[in-house]
């Protein structure tokens, strides 16, 4: 058997940095703990990383993950995976418990489609939550508004996405009416690969089962009281459309939280205000001649949208930072400095003995 490995979504450019190796090219369909499945010219393999590669790893996020591109042996009885070239988009969440490195949830996508219910799942803030990740991973973010038939106020809802939307594009689909089906499968051409994120329940598995034309994926219908019910997608996946395309489907896909993220992108207008203040490092808040507040003022950006920008912004300082670093960071927000707490601390020390 063959595999036209062009069908999974290799391009010249990974063709290019596989003749750089040694080995066999192959893609990640999916990830079992330290198991692999991956596709190889010559089908569907399992595969584990050498030792070698175990030990020479110190991140995570060096190590497979679905959609990426790998060197492996193929010689031996099992296939072993000896080097993952580098990865055109990555997408990652925060990590769990006290570990601060992030975790893969996939790699090499094409578009990522932020989902969203135009019912009660509705949240411009949390689109632009997901507009920023998607932007840090080198995917093209498209909005996708799902049940567009239980909305009853379109224009008022798409209105008020036009200040975040800012160049990406939104496409308003619905299961029930078949609307937007066609515009959401245009950006799935052959050899290109997609993934959806978004909220439980927003319908997700109903757009990836409407391309694939079956029912490979299990839609659940949400209890409120069973909360376990709803985590039904188990087995980390990477799907070839009958059209073409691939979608990748994993769990981490669908509770993904924010890690790192490309604020100055997804807050361009904020950003481009930025360059007006007099202070190169303004923080937006009490500095005189700042074009953010002014903005503000005029009513050219809203007071959401700020609070917005600055609780991501804090967000993302705190995240890469180990604890003892996100204490010192926390000191330079209420103090500004270390220095500074010193000299408020001296200060209440002075006055409490001159009481
Ligand atoms: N009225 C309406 N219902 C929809 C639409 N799309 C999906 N649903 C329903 O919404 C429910 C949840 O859909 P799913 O596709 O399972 O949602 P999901 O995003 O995959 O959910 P998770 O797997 O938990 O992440 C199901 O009962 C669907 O039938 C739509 O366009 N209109
Ligand atoms: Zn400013």
């Amino acid at each position: 058997m063959t595999i036209n490995l062009d069908n999974y979504g290799l391009t010249p450019n990974f063709k290019q940095a596989a003749t750089a190796n040694q080995g066999q090219l192959a893609r990640v369909t999916a990830q079992h703990r330290n198991l692999y499945q991956i596709m190889t010219e010559t089908g569907e393999r399992s595969a584990t990383v050498s030792g070698k590669f175990a030990y020479e790893k110190a991140d995570v996020t060096d190590f497979p993950t679905v959609g990426d591109w790998v060197m492996v042996d193929l010689t031996t009885t099992s296939a072993v995976i000896q080097q993952v070239l580098p990865r055109q988009s990555i997408l990652a969440r925060e990590g769990v418990g006290n570990r601060s490195d992030g975790q893969l949830i996939a790699a090499n996508i094409d578009t990522i489609f932020i989902c969203m219910s135009l019912n009660a799942d509705f949240n411009v803030r949390r689109i632009e939550r997901y507009l920023t990740m998607a932007w840090d991973s080198q995917a093209t973010p498209v909005i996708v508004l799902t049940k567009a038939d239980l909305c009853a106020d379109l224009p008022e809802k798409l209105a008020s996405l036009a200040d975040v939307s800012l160049g990406v594009d939104v496409v308003t689909c619905s299961a029930k009416t078949g609307v937007g089906y066609d515009e959401i499968a245009d950006y799935v051409t052959t050899g290109k690969t997609v993934a959806f994120i978004g909220s439980s329940g927003v319908g997700k598995s109903t757009l990836i089962n409407c391309l694939i034309g079956t029912d490979v994926l299990a839609t659940k219908t949400i209890r409120a009281d069973d909360d376990k019910g709803r985590h039904a997608t188990t087995a980390r996946q990477l799907l070839l459309l009958p059209q073409g395309g691939i979608v990748i489907d994993t769990p981490g896909m669908r509770e993904l939280q924010l890690y790192t993220g490309d604020l100055d992108r997804t807050f361009a207008d904020i950003a481009a205000l930025a360059t007006e203040c007099k202070f190169r490092n303004c923080t937006h808040t009490t500095e005189p001649g700042c074009a953010v507040q002014a903005a503000l003022q005029t009513g050219q950006l809203t007071a959401d949208r700020l609070a917005s920008y600055q609780k991501l912004q804090r967000e993302l300082t705190y995240d890469g930072l180990n604890s003892r670093e996100r204490e010192q960071e926390k000191v330079n927000r209420l103090f500004g400095s270390k220095n500074a707490m010193k000299h408020v601390v001296r200060q209440a020390k002075a006055k409490n003995r001159r009481r």
